[in-house]
């Protein structure tokens, strides 16, 4: 072989390899693309939109398939790979929370403004819940949520992003929460006249005028409203009760929402989100801050919420929807005008009501007697029996529910003003009457005397 052969070969191999390295490096780029591409996407929703995973029977949250679909999307299931979900456990633990702007504190921080745990405030199904003073002086409540709950880290950072995002003057607020030490805490809005439970069921607190209670279903109502028809996604509560209303130092009533999956499997609290399916006005029921394994089933899975306060419908088909929060709120409203606990038999005396037109006066809290228009409880009464209609669909809706409220509310003011002004009307009468009395007897005493 000469020389040039040599080179002719040296170079043809040369030019091979070189052709080979660039088609592995061209096949590995590509496949790198492939491999890690679907994870950056999958971190964007999470930052700014809520992610959602569909199931089959509802669409369901939970934080480990939430990289998989994004509320914003059409709803459709990208499923996530294992190896996907272990980076996002890595990389993403704080995502959420960071996301929705909820201040995370150390177990130390809450330790020095709980004194030592020393503060309690009251116990929940979850934990103890403690009064705290935070460094920047607000007072806070803390809700140690119990450590043998079977919700993960995952589930918890979920409902921290979901939490966070709910904001209205009738909700109790989430301002902070703690993951350290093994502990989960979530921090509240202090509300110092505590929970509308203990206002009307516990000997020794203050009684609250009708006044104040109009009120209260009213702020209820409005926490609600935003619930189910301003928050995006809209949200539904699925346990509401008097026990979740809190009252602040000026009486006014909010709501308590939280999903956190306690140690008692049948008084879980779940607030779900509505998802319509692309245009359908039909909604689905979605659970989050479960796990795969416990994901909601709407017809395998316990039924959630509390025992007086759940739709008898949801009972029957394992179906919640809006309107079985109506139907929870129709229980407090009757607890506000009875003060009977629903777990009292309460449904037993508003079906006794139910049969004459002024039943309700006959159930009537005592402490009201006497105190408040039996006009206006009537019409509250009316508003109760629409929410507790035994077919959901003909109950009304939540926005429906709040302007009838407020036209109670407009007429007693209406009435106020009205009578105010008869009262004035009637004063300046009275001192007409007067003032001609005085001037009759002046001049009486003008013509005895002879003056002219
Ligand atoms: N934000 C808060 N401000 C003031 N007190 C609170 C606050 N949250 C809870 N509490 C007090 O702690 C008690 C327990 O509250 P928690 O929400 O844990 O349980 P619950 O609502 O009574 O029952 P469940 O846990 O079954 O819903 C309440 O009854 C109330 O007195």
């Amino acid at each position: 072989m000469s020389q040039a052969d040599l080179v002719i070969i040296g170079v043809s191999v040369g030019v091979a390899v070189g052709i080979l390295i660039a088609l592995c490096a061209f096949v590995g780029i590509k496949w790198y693309r492939k491999r890690f591409h679907p994870q950056r996407c999958a971190s964007e929703p999470s930052v700014t939109t809520l992610p959602i995973r569909t199931n089959g029977i509802g669409t369901s949250i939970d934080s480990s398939a939430s990289i998989s679909s994004s509320i914003t999307t059409n709803g459709l299931q990208h499923p996530a790979k294992s190896t996907q979900r272990s980076w996002w456990n890595q990389h993403n633990k704080d995502l959420f929370a960071s996301a929705s702007g909820i201040p995370r504190y150390s177990y130390k921080d809450i330790q020095k403004a709980t004194h030592n745990f020393t503060t309690i405030l009251g116990q929940g199904s979850f934990g103890p819940v403690y009064k705290a003073t935070m460094p920047t002086s607000e007072v806070v409540a803390v809700k140690v949520l119990a450590s043998n709950s079977r919700q993960g880290e995952k589930e918890f950072q979920t409902e921290v992003l979901l939490l966070g995002r709910l904001h209205h003057r009738n909700l109790v607020n989430l301002v902070g929460y703690c993951v350290d030490k093994g502990q989960h805490m979530l921090i509240y809005q202090y509300m110092s006249n505590g929970s509308l439970a203990n206002l009307l069921y516990c000997e020794g607190e203050r009684i609250l005028s009708w006044e104040e209670r109009l009120q209260i279903v009213l702020d209820v109502s409005h926490g609600i409203e935003y619930l189910h028809e301003g928050a995006v996604p809209p949200v539904i509560h699925r346990d509401l009760k008097s026990a979740n209303i809190l009252l602040d130092q000026s009486m006014r009533a909010k709501v308590q929402a939280y999903l956190y999956l306690g140690p008692n499997p049948v008084h879980q609290v779940q607030v779900s989100v509505l998802k319509a399916r692309n245009t359908s006005t039909q909604h689905e029921v979605a659970d989050f801050g479960l796990s795969k394994e416990e994901v909601f089933d709407g017809r395998k899975s316990g039924l959630k919420g509390t025992y007086g306060y759940i739709d008898p419908e949801y009972m029957s088909t394992n179906r919640f929807t809006k309107k079985s929060d109506i139907y929870s709120f129709g229980i407090i409203i009757f607890e506000l005008i009875t003060a009977i606990h629903p777990q009292q038999n309460l449904m037993e005396y508003v079906n006794l009501a139910a049969m004459d037109s002024d039943g309700v006066d006959e159930i009537l809290d005592k402490k009201l007697v006497g105190k408040c228009n039996l006009e206006e409880v009537r019409l509250l009464a009316n508003i109760a029996y629409k929410c507790l209609h035994k077919i959901p669909r003909k109950r009304p809706s939540i926005g429906d529910i709040s302007q009838a409220i407020s036209r109670i509310r407009k007429r007693r003011l209406t009435k106020e003003d009205t009578m105010s002004f008869a009262g004035d009307v009637s004063q300046v009468v009275r001192r007409i009457e007067h003032q001609q009395v005085e001037l009759s007897k002046i001049t009486n005493m003008r013509d005895n005397a002879g003056i002219t």
